[in-house]
């Protein structure tokens, strides 16, 4: 394997919703150019831990943070930070597809424009670049000034993917992108996963409770659980392979098993 660089360096999180904890202790490293997958039971944190790395968990209301969260060396809980700067380059899929009320051209160029004004040219070079990118151009190419929302689940999931990607984020995390796709729609956004780990300089970090799914996908894998106070911990974080065949932990081996059987 190639020299691996931290994209995000999670140093010693702890989370809390008002006062109650939900994560303790977590500390990893997201590698550059690679896909994390983080797994684990429902309720262990894995949503909130995605939300933290981009403080999209600020807009939950009352929460606190404890520990460090450096994307590429700078801590992004300074002060300092620009928050649309950084979530344009830590960019956020969710499970259900949360497209504009407009069409599937202006969905893509929304976040471009609002960066700054470019000729139109450019714009729809932009976008049909990102459409490209997210394997779904053929499907919209002559209906982009249709509405984004007369497109099946999976092509509005894929359009997400192509409006973050129209503004070069340098990581992609996705929550469970595809809860409640059928296994068509599901496939096609899986493999759009595999295309974008193959030929960008992009980071991806997903969470999934289809198991089989993150063994294709994904480099690395970290094992999320709930401790005896229900406080979300990162129990072990490993090369994807090693994790499902060979995990250091118990509570790991058992939910890989229990899974997959
Ligand atoms: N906005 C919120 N306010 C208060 N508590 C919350 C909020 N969101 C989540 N929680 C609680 O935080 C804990 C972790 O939730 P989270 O959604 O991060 O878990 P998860 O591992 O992603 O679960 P799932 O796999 O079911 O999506 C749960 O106990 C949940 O009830």
């Amino acid at each position: 394997m190639n020299k691996l660089i931290p994209a995000i360096r999670v140093k010693n999180l702890n989370f809390y919703y008002n006062t109650q904890k939900v994560l303790e202790g977590v500390s990893m490293d997201i590698y550059q150019s690679k896909v994390t997958a983080i797994i684990g039971p429902s309720g262990c944190g894995k949503s909130t831990f995605l939300k933290c790395l981009n403080r999209m968990i600020e807009l939950e209301g009352e929460v606190k943070i404890e520990g460090k969260v450096e994307f590429f060396n700078q801590n992004i809980y300074e002060r300092r930070i620009n928050l649309n700067r950084l979530r344009r380059q830590v960019s956020m899929i969710l499970s259900k597809p949360n497209l504009f009320p407009m069409s599937i051209y202006d969905n893509v160029a929304y976040g471009v424009k609002i960066v700054g004004w470019r000729p139109k040219v450019e714009l729809d070079e932009i976008v049909e670049f990102a459409i490209k990118d997210a394997d779904l151009w053929d499907e919209v190419k002559n209906k982009l000034h249709k509405s984004a929302l007369e497109l099946s689940g999976g092509q509005q999931q894929r359009l997400c993917i192509a409006r973050a990607l129209a503004v070069k984020p340098k990581v992609l995390l996705m929550d469970e992108p595809c809860f409640g796709l059928d296994a068509i729609a599901s496939m096609k956004v899986e493999t759009l996963i595999q295309s974008l780990r193959l030929r960008s300089e992009l980071t991806m970090v997903i969470i999934s409770h289809n198991l089989q799914q993150v063994t294709r996908v994904s480099d690395f894998t970290a094992f999320f659980y709930s401790n005896e106070n229900r406080v979300g911990q990162m129990v072990e974080f490993g090369v994807t392979k090693k994790i499902f065949t060979n995990p250091l932990d118990s509570r790991t081996r058992d939910y890989v098993l229990a899974r997959r059987s």
